[in-house]
């Protein structure tokens, strides 16, 4: 089957960029990868690590002659650095973006690119670490990568860039793009927000010293530390970007916690135990599905990539 699009260019060449530029690359090896970051040590670095068959120095530059431009920069940045691209877009290019939250971004980027076609998309993979180094050209295989097509949408270009996300090893799922936030305000971005908080509390507790948090940390909580060791800016673009479903679903969040928290005070051990039953068989569930972890070093050897 030929590749969906002939030229892809990829801004912001940090984990999921790099990822896309190296799985193009060998997914796809007809297809040309333009790169582009804002920052000139990145551009360097992703030269030395092939990330992009080329990579300009200016942003407008390594949008020429794409059929495809993915956005990986944070949610906060995608309407500036999509502005940056307008005087090099060909007609009839596809924008996407690899965002974790959609309907701002949908609309930033319709904003900054009025009148060309625009594809949001969220490949649900990644990892705690950040920048050109992190990259690797597995990160999107067995993985799900939701397109959040606007209502009025191409579906022959929507079609390509499903074939796109399929060729890098993804299935694809399609929603609308409210919908997405709130899914996954509860599936990744509440969980984060509860890693950042407990991390900070227990290393703010005075009994509990730095040293003990580290010697300790191979239970529960070693978890948490990797997921409250994600990019800072990433993050809070996130949070501030899907700022209403987060929310509602911290709202709900802290009524479940009150509920635990009156059943360990009423030493209630039914509920603690039908709640933890519960929660048993949903993990179980996910492994059964196939969707456990893809990171690099959980359970995987067919990487590139480092922890
Ligand atoms: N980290 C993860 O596990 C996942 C992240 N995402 C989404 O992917 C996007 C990128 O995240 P990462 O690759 O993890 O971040 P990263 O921090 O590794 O890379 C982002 C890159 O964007 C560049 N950048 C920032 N502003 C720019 C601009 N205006 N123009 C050009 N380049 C610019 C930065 O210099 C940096 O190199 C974010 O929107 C994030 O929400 C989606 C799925 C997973
Ligand atoms: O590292 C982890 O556990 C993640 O949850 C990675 C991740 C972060 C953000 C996304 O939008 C999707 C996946």
């Amino acid at each position: 089957m030929s590749a969906p699009f002939k030229q892809v260019t990829v801004v912001g060449l940090g984990l999921l960029g790099g990822s896309i530029g190296l799985a193009v690359q060998a997914a796809m090896p007809g297809v040309r990868v333009v790169g582009f970051d804002a920052d000139a040590e990145v551009r360097t670095k992703a030269r030395e690590l092939g990330l992009a068959h080329e990579v300009p120095e200016v942003a407008a530059d390594a949008a020429r002659g794409s059929d495809l431009v993915v956005l990986c920069v944070p949610v906060g940045a995608m309407g500036q650095a999509a502005a940056a691209l307008a005087d090099g877009l060909s007609d009839g290019v596809v924008i996407s973006d690899v965002g974790s939250s959609k309907a701002s971004v949908a609309r930033a980027l319709a904003e900054a690119l009025p009148g060309h076609t625009v594809i949001p998309a969220h490949p649900v993979a990644g990892t705690e670490r950040s920048g050109p180094d992190a990259g690797f050209a597995s990160l999107f295989s067995n993985r799900w990568c939701i397109i959040t097509p606007p209502a009025d949408a191409d579906t022959a270009q929507v079609a390509k860039l499903v074939a796109f996300w399929e060729a890098l090893g993804a299935r694809v799922d399609m929603m609308d793009a409210d919908h997405h936030d709130k899914v996954l305000a509860v599936t990744s971005h509440l969980p984060h927000l509860i890693a950042y908080t407990i991390v900070g509390t227990a290393s703010d507790l005075e009994q509990v010293t730095q040293s003990e948090v580290i010697k300790y940390s191979a239970g529960g909580f070693r978890d948490f530390t990797r997921i409250a060791a994600s990019d800072p800016t990433m993050w809070r673009d996130v949070f501030l970007s899907n700022r209403d479903a987060v929310l509602e679903m911290l709202q709900r969040f802290t009524e479940d916690l009150t509920e635990l928290q009156k059943a360990i005070r009423k030493g209630d051990g039914d509920t603690l135990f039908d709640h933890f039953e519960r929660t048993r068989a949903i993990r179980r569930g996910i492994i059964e599905m196939g969707q456990d972890d893809a990171r690099p070093d959980f359970g995987r050897s067919d990487h590139d990539g480092q922890q």
